[in-house]
């Protein structure tokens, strides 16, 4: 998989990032980049401190009581400290959260293509430019128009996945907070939606920060994979070295527990 960074620094660069609940330190990231056009994974077993590190750059993890301190810019801008404001925008703006569970994105009792175009109004189209970029974004997720009308029980966990993601891109999106996006689909959706994630990457150079516990499905997405565990990173490197020779015994016992990676074998 190639990426296509910038030559500019990285689109999200994180620096001595710490995350704490009152003394107790979760998460201390000494370093951890996305480039523009990049998809980094962050791999690790449950409470290895992935979701707070991926709500933390959306600025959403001190909502839950967290204290954040260190470094984590966007596209230069400083997000750690930032006032509620800036990060809304940026929330709304360039980078979006694609969550586990997309239902939780829409408002059941309205058409999908509603809560799309009243996010692009809230941010200042026209009615009629909001009605054509919401038509745009659903093309580049590879649905039509008329999913577009359509309640959110009406589509399938792929397709609604694929609107969330849509949403992300019509807002402007470069960076993907993507938290499990898969884990609620099942095999074959999955797979759908990872090769989506490498097709607006490659063509549309958006980026992703993609957490998952499932090594199988990062290795085949994602350019870069950090692995972490007890809320450190254990190592940071291009996703099929990391998956074909891990340099840590915690990354071999990852590999180990996904039978995809293998090579099909379950024996
Ligand atoms: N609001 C909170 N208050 C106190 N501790 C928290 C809070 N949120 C998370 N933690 C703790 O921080 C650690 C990291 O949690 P996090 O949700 O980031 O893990 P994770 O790697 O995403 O795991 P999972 O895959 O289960 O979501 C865990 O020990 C968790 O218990």
């Amino acid at each position: 998989m190639t990426a296509n960074p910038t030559t500019s620094g990285p689109l999200l660069a994180i620096r001595d990032l710490r995350i704490g609940f009152g003394a107790r330190t979760q998460v201390h990231i000494g370093e951890l980049d996305v480039r523009a056009g990049e998809i980094v994974g962050l791999a690790g077993e449950s409470g290895a401190g992935k979701s707070l590190t991926g709500l933390s750059v959306l600025g959403l993890s001190q909502r839950s009581g967290a204290t954040v301190t260190g470094s984590i810019t966007l596209d230069g801008v400083e997000l750690v400290g930032a006032p509620e404001a800036r990060l809304r925008r940026l929330r709304g703006g360039t980078m979006a959260l694609i969550p586990q569970n997309p239902s939780s994105a829409f408002n059941p009792v309205l058409r999908v293509g509603t809560t799309v175009r009243r996010a692009l109004r809230l941010h200042g189209d026209s009615r009629a430019t909001a009605r054509r970029r919401a038509v745009e974004a659903v093309t580049k997720v590879r649905l039509e128009e008329q999913h577009l009308e359509r309640y959110p029980h009406q589509l399938s966990g792929g397709q609604l996945q694929r609107v969330a993601i849509a949403l992300g891109l019509a807002l402007g999106a470069r960076l993907l907070i993507a938290d499990e996006p898969t884990s609620a689909l099942d095999v074959t959706v999955q797979d759908e939606i990872c090769g989506l994630l490498r097709s607006l990457r490659d063509d549309e150079g958006v980026s992703a920060l993609f957490v998952s516990h499932d090594l199988a499905v990062l290795g085949s997405t994602c350019d870069r994979i950090a692995v972490m565990r007890d809320g450190r990173i254990l190592e940071d490197r291009p996703a099929v070295d990391l998956v074909t020779a891990p340099h840590h015994d915690y990354t071999r016992e990852l590999l180990a527990a996904v039978p995809r990676l293998r090579g099909g074998s379950d024996a």
